[in-house]
């Protein structure tokens, strides 16, 4: 049995779940990795040098075991994401330390600590199997996983998923990601494929779009209401995309900040109207390594007046770090909020804290999403409220490129991969309900 033995089940319109439950799996199968003995490769260059494309590697892998309340997926489509740049240049740290504190914790998850990382945390495909108590899934469901892996053995998760002490993202800090051919997951990472998508399409929202929802829409995260003034960096980047569509759709009034004219027009053709080109506009919020400029910041902050008609910022959509963080603290209104999920240019942040603490504003960290908030946000996307903001489509063999294009800033939107999928445009169940959307589903594509 091989993976195209799979392939044909997938393609046949005939296949039941009877079917794929009888279909032995392959020994073996093609999968993206990094190296735990090569975590030292780029000792000594700057971060911007370090290249994906000399770490990711296309192997051969067997098969891990299943385990109970777990799924093997086909994955016909996946996605890049910026915690796969992470890892392939082993910053902040290399992720093997993470797959090592993964096996220490069960006999089971011992499977995790290989001298290998699959990496990927987005996936659309097939189930194939399901182990010991899974019952809301079968094989042969279309799906698409989410990346949150958590044990929830202990109380602290039991409201909000996320708090979980055993938190993890699949891909990232457990092995068998979605960059593969085959994928294992929990079996509650699964949601429903949207039907009216292809693989590469229903893939590429997930991590991103799921991590938006929870920092500006849920209550864990900013709130967003009707009206609010959001400034949203990066807003035709990955997260961003999807900042941007759910400022949009819940009636506030998106600030979007870009670094060229394309990017710029994107974010028009999704219907912003206040957009900033910081690259035009030259911002310089740094004077140097050590000392920001707050002249910069108020700059900005006239910039953002200029839009609204002199208001403030009601809550900064924050990713960037270091280099923004400032700005942002600043330019939020009195009671405003600074949520934030990262820090791509260094998270050693700074701001002046006289502007938070006499303005009453908050700053509230936000991480991926919990179960709750991830299936709402898959949901909005099978609903047609929000749409993938795909630009460009690789093969499993050029992830290493794929990566390359994200941590050099080359992208748009999302980066799709077709891992099993043998071409783009395959899986549209629901040729209505895309018909309806197909611009907008095509908005990033090949800019
Ligand atoms: C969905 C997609 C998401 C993204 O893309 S996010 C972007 C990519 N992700 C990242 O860049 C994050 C990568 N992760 C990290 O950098 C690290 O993961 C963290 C900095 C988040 C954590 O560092 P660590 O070293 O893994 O864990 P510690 O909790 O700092 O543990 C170190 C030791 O410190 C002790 N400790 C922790 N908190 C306290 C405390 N409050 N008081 C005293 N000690 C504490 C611990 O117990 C432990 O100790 P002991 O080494 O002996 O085991
Ligand atoms: N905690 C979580 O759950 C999650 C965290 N992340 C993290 O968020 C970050 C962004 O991810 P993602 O949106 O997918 O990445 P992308 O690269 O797709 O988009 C980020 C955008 O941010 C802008 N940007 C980058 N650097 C700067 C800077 N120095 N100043 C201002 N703007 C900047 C760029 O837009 P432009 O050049 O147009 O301004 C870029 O396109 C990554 O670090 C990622 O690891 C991502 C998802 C989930």
């Amino acid at each position: 049995m091989t993976v195209k033995d799979i392939l044909a089940a997938i393609q046949s319109p005939d296949s039941t779940s009877e079917d794929f439950a009888a279909l032995p799996l392959p020994e073996s199968y093609r999968a993206i990795t990094v190296h735990k003995d090569e975590t030292e490769m780029f000792a000594g260059l700057e971060t911007r040098d370090k290249d994906p494309r000399k770490s990711i590697h296309l192997d051969e892998v067997p098969l891990p075991e299943l385990g109970p309340g777990e799924a093997l997926v086909a994955v016909m489509a996946s996605s890049v994401n910026y915690n796969s740049v992470w890892t392939s240049i082993f910053e902040p740290l290399s992720t093997f330390g993470f797959l090592e504190r993964y096996g220490r914790l069960s006999e089971l998850t011992k499977r995790h600590d290989l001298p290998y990382h699959i990496i990927g945390s987005d996936l659309a495909g097939v189930v194939l199997r399901t182990g010991p108590g899974v019952n809301a899934w079968r094989p042969g469901d279309e799906v698409v996983a989410h990346c949150l892996s958590v044990e929830l053995e202990s109380s602290d998760g039991h409201n909000d998923t996320m708090l979980d002490p055993e938190q993890r993202i699949w891909g990232f800090e457990t092995n068998f990601g979605g960059l593969a051919e085959i994928a294992l997951v929990k079996s509650n990472q699964l949601m429903p494929k949207p039907d009216h998508l292809s693989w590469e399409e229903a893939a590429a929202p997930g991590l991103v779009n799921s991590t938006a929802y929870r920092q500006l829409v849920s209550r864990n995260g900013a709130g967003m209401k009707q009206g609010d003034n959001v400034l949203i960096w990066g807003a035709s980047g990955g997260l961003g995309s999807y900042a941007t569509q759910f400022a949009l759709a819940g009636g506030a009034n998106p600030i979007c900040v870009v670094s060229s004219p394309q990017k710029a027009e994107i974010c028009r053709s999704m219907g912003a109207e206040a957009i900033i080109d910081r690259n035009a506009e030259g911002y310089r919020f740094w004077k140097d390594e050590n000392t920001q400029d707050p002249k910069e910041w108020k700059r900005f902050g006239k910039r953002i007046r200029e839009f609204t008609g002199g208001e403030d910022i009601d809550i900064v959509f924050e990713h960037p770090g270091r280099e923004t963080f400032g700005a942002s603290v600043f330019v939020t209104r009195k009671g405003g909020t600074i949520t934030t999920c990262a820090s791509t240019s260094g998270y050693m942040h700074e701001y002046d804290n006289r502007y938070l603490w006499m303005s009453l504003k908050r700053i509230i960290g936000s991480h991926f999403a919990n179960y709750r908030e991830a299936w709402e946000a898959n949901r909005l996307i099978a609903k047609g409220k929000i749409h993938p903001t795909l630009s460009k489509v690789y093969s499993l063999q050029d992830t290493g490129q794929a990566a390359y294009d994200v941590h050099r800033n080359l992208h748009q939107g999302k980066v799709g991969v077709l891992c099993m999928a043998p071409e783009e445009g395959l899986g549209v169940r629901d040729h209505v309900k895309r018909a309806q959307h197909i611009d907008a589903i095509n908005r990033f594509r090949n800019i």
